[in-house]
């Protein structure tokens, strides 16, 4: 994770601006307002239900605000749509739905996708295959594929345009203890150069990879700190838990 102390409002790579979501009646997210400045990974954390998913795709775009702004890199992820997905990765919280592509395909196909060269693909799939240590399932359908293998899919293929800025869904959900650790150390080393946004429900996560904290209950922030702020110890960190979702 970078130093960062020496930052300006030109580094703010993730931003939330009063972003609403309503179902009806419903707030899914209300006013939510943070920024994420370059160089910090952020944990999005919060119960079942908070709203994470939801400012997820508002931030990505995926979704339309109800009210407020969402800026990647500074563009508008409404009105600037393709300059903001050029500098975003979005992994949402069950990967690639592609269940019959192998990956060496869906990775070849995204390439295209994106309007990458040929000789840009094959020199990016080589380095986000070794990064996600995906060689011996190259040639599987993803459907086959364990639910490990499948989450570092859906990373090789969020990576594969050199994005800035990534921004996770749960990306430890549903993987074992192994596979987590996988996973976290990825991200740790994603984090020395990248701006990162993960979700997760889990406490332990945040000490694990994260700098910063943003957590969401009701659809409200309810925190914006660093990890510390939080609490030093396990039992610590529980009661601040249940103290910001208001539980008794
Ligand atoms: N399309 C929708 N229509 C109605 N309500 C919705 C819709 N999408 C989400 N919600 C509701 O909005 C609230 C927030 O959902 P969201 O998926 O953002 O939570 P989350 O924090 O990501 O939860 P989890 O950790 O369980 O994934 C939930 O009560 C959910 O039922």
């Amino acid at each position: 994770m970078q130093d960062t102390s020496s930052t300006d409002a030109n580094d703010v790579m993730i931003e939330a601006v009063r972003l609403s979501k309503y179902y009806g009646l419903f707030a899914a997210a209300q006013n939510v307002s943070f920024q994420i400045k370059k160089g910090e990974v952020a944990a999005f954390l919060g119960p079942n239900g908070a709203g994470k998913s939801t400012t997820m795709k508002l931030l990505t775009g995926y979704l339309s605000p109800s009210t407020g702004k969402a800026r990647i890199a500074g563009f508008d992820t409404q009105t600037e749509r393709l300059e903001a997905s050029k500098v975003l990765g979005y992994l949402p919280e069950n990967g690639p739905l592609y269940p019959d592509m192998t990956p060496r395909s869906l990775l070849k196909f995204f390439g295209q996708a994106r309007g990458m060269t040929g000789s840009q693909i094959r020199r990016r799939m080589e380095e986000v295959i070794e990064l996600c240590n995906l060689q011996q399932v190259l040639g599987k359908p993803i459907g086959k594929l364990s639910k490990g293998y499948r989450q570092r899919v859906g990373m090789a293929q969020v990576l594969l345009h050199e994005p800035d800025v990534l921004i996770m869904d749960e990306p430890t959900s549903g993987l074992d203890p192994n596979q987590i650790r996988d996973v976290r150390n990825l991200i740790r080393k994603l984090g020395e150069t990248k701006t990162i946004l993960l979700s997760t429900h889990i406490l332990q996560e945040v000490e694990a990879m994260c700098n910063r904290v943003v957590f969401i209950n009701e659809g409200r922030v309810v925190f914006d700190g660093h990890p510390n702020e939080l609490g030093s110890n396990p039992a610590e960190l529980d009661n601040k838990f249940h103290e910001l979702t208001g539980a008794v």
